[in-house]
């Protein structure tokens, strides 16, 4: 019987779904067209979903996915994800994003091509049993003037394929730097407006995001010279397709080719349908056997990787954490597990804030998982938050209003690395940090007093008077219920002041016991834990 069920609900290539029925752990059923309500009806029975473009995985989808822990994405664009929903819901979603890059830059080359020289309409015509010569007369590429609006991967294949035929390009992404620019030898524009100013030909290709949608927009258009030719084979809400129409009409804008559509597919009375000068396809940008067999088995692994083992590869909602990694992080995640559960058992309820410090070589390593480590441990005992995970942590910490803060430094005092957890409420702080000696982790610092004990097990935590006679006592109470100490540390401050007791017990104190104990003069506090 398998452990994993996989849904594949969009058609990706047999290659991919023979790589995820690889594992035996996973059990796998390709089910595609599904409609909204169908997905809803059977999403809950699965831990993986494997989409592409068409499957809508919508806040509904989330709320009935009871036990979806990841979804592959095979492509780029994840906006047909919900992305805060599957943080909220805990699940990780993982997009390949090179698998399809050089087919969709050359569909959008192609396109251009196809617009500039009318291949459509001469298509069309012909085919109706016309010699169209005159009316069909194109434009050429070569020393025209190019904006790139997004010089990612496809927008860089792009910019190589556009050189070679003597195009200019002039590039507009806010992450491209001068460096990067000249190196791939395009003009760097600083803003949207300066590469569409005087462009002859615009290709798009920045993710939809709240900041990119309409990007091409009426004003933005007048910027362009007249017959400009514009190319979308990014996102459909990136052009304002009434905007567009209006241009054409106007004899301002040349003509426009599009993959990909607001609505999809657009309806049968799409308005740019009628324009003289267009290309359509219907989304084909990544559709070669080429780029669906490699992004099919990219994710493939990647779901695969991740129900199995953990490996997290190429996420859009939290930081990777591939195999190499979780074999250095690894340790220091379940140490820092067990720092956060711990905290939560001896810290006031309530608290406003976790401080994490890293100190040592521990503050070379990937620091924001291991904090989201502690929080997980923290929030799913102190605010029984079962379904908290690495996704979910932050987020959830946050609708708590608990204030999250990371510091670190490169030398620990008392030992070679330390990772120290406070929890922080008004004016009061509680504190525990751990450590490793060689490859064993252990806690070595609890509310104040220096302990060394093992980080997982469990445990009895008695704050005591620290006179003669305590610990005898507690040991004879436990002896007499049949509970067994597997370890003890003992730490105190002042002498004859307050003291605590950290013991390991093989088998859970009774409340019976806990009461005993409770009521022994000298003990102040009585706490019983699993870590
Ligand atoms: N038609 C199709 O079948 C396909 C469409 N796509 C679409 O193409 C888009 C680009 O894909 P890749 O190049 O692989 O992604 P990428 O992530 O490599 O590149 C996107 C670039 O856009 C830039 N960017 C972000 N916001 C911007 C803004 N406001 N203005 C200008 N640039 C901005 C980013 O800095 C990044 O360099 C994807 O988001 C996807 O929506 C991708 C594959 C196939
Ligand atoms: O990878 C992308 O972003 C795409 O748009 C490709 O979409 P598709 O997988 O062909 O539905």
């Amino acid at each position: 019987m398998s452990t994993y069920r996989v849904l594949v609900s969009d058609p990706i290539s047999e290659k991919g779904v023979e790589a995820l029925r690889s594992s035996p752990e996973i059990s796998v059923d390709v089910n595609t067209g599904l409609k909204p309500d169908e997905l809803l009806k059977i999403i809950g029975d699965y831990h993986g979903l494997v989409v592409r473009s068409e499957t809508k995985v919508t806040p509904a989808v989330f709320a009935a996915a009871k036990n979806l822990k990841a979804i592959g994405r095979a492509g780029v664009g994840v906006d047909n994800i919900d992305r805060s929903a599957a943080t909220d819901h805990g699940v990780v979603v993982m997009n390949t994003p090179s698998g399809n890059t050089i087919s969709t830059a050359e569909h959008a080359f192609a396109l251009m091509l196809a617009l500039a020289r009318n291949v459509g309409q001469a298509h069309t015509s012909m085919i109706s049993g016309r010699w169209d010569r005159k009316t069909l007369q194109g434009v050429e590429m070569f020393g025209k003037r190019l904006a790139i609006l997004g010089m990612g991967r496809i927008g860089t294949e792009f910019a190589k394929r556009a050189q070679a035929f003597g195009i200019t390009v002039v590039a507009y992404d806010p992450f491209l730097t001068a460096a990067r620019a000249q190196s791939l030898k395009v003009e760097l524009a600083e803003t949207p407006d300066i590469a569409l100013a005087g462009a002859d030909l615009v290709t798009l290709h920045v993710p939809l995001t709240p900041e990119t949608q309409h990007i091409i927009n009426a004003d933005r258009i007048k910027l362009l010279n007249k017959g400009a030719l514009v190319v979308n084979c990014a996102r459909g809400g990136l052009v304002d397709e009434v905007a567009v129409k209006e241009s054409l009409d106007a004899g301002h804008l040349g003509g426009i080719a599009l993959d990909v559509y607001e609505v999809e597919p657009p309806p049968a009375d799409f308005p740019l349908f009628g324009a003289k000068k267009a290309v359509f396809t219907p989304h084909l940008g990544a559709s070669t056997a080429e780029a669906q067999e490699n992004v099919g088995i990219e994710v493939a692994h990647q779901v695969k990787n991740f129900l199995t083992t953990g490996a997290i590869v190429n996420a859009v909602n939290m930081p990777n954490l591939d195999s190499r990694t979780l074999e250095s992080v690894g340790p220091y995640l379940d140490l820092a597990d067990s720092l956060g559960k711990l905290l939560s058992k001896i810290a006031p309820a309530q608290c406003d804030a976790i401080r994490v410090s890293y100190l040592g070589p521990v503050s070379e390593l990937d620091t924001e998982l291991i904090t989201r480590k502690v929080l997980t441990g923290y929030l799913a005992a102190a605010h029984h938050e079962a379904q908290v995970n690495l996704v979910n942590a932050p987020a959830i910490a946050k609708a708590h209003g608990l204030r999250v803060s990371e510091s670190t430094a490169a030398l620990a005092t008392n030992c070679t690395e330390l990772i120290e957890v406070s929890a922080i409420k008004g004016e009061e702080v509680c504190t525990v940090a751990g450590t490793f000696f060689g490859k064993s982790a252990r806690i070595v610092h609890i509310a104040g007093h220096y302990v060394e004990v093992n980080p997982t097990g469990k445990f009895l935590f008695v704050e005591n008077d620290d006179r003669p006679g305590i610990v005898g006592t507690i040991g004879t109470s436990l002896g007499g219920a049949s509970v067994n100490i597997a370890n003890m540390a003992l730490s105190r401050d002042l002498p004859n002041k307050k003291a605590v007791t950290v013991i390991e017990v093989d088998t859970e104190p009774s409340a019976e016991l806990l009461e005993t104990l409770r009521a022994t003069p000298g003990i102040i506090r009585v706490l019983s834990f699993e870590l």
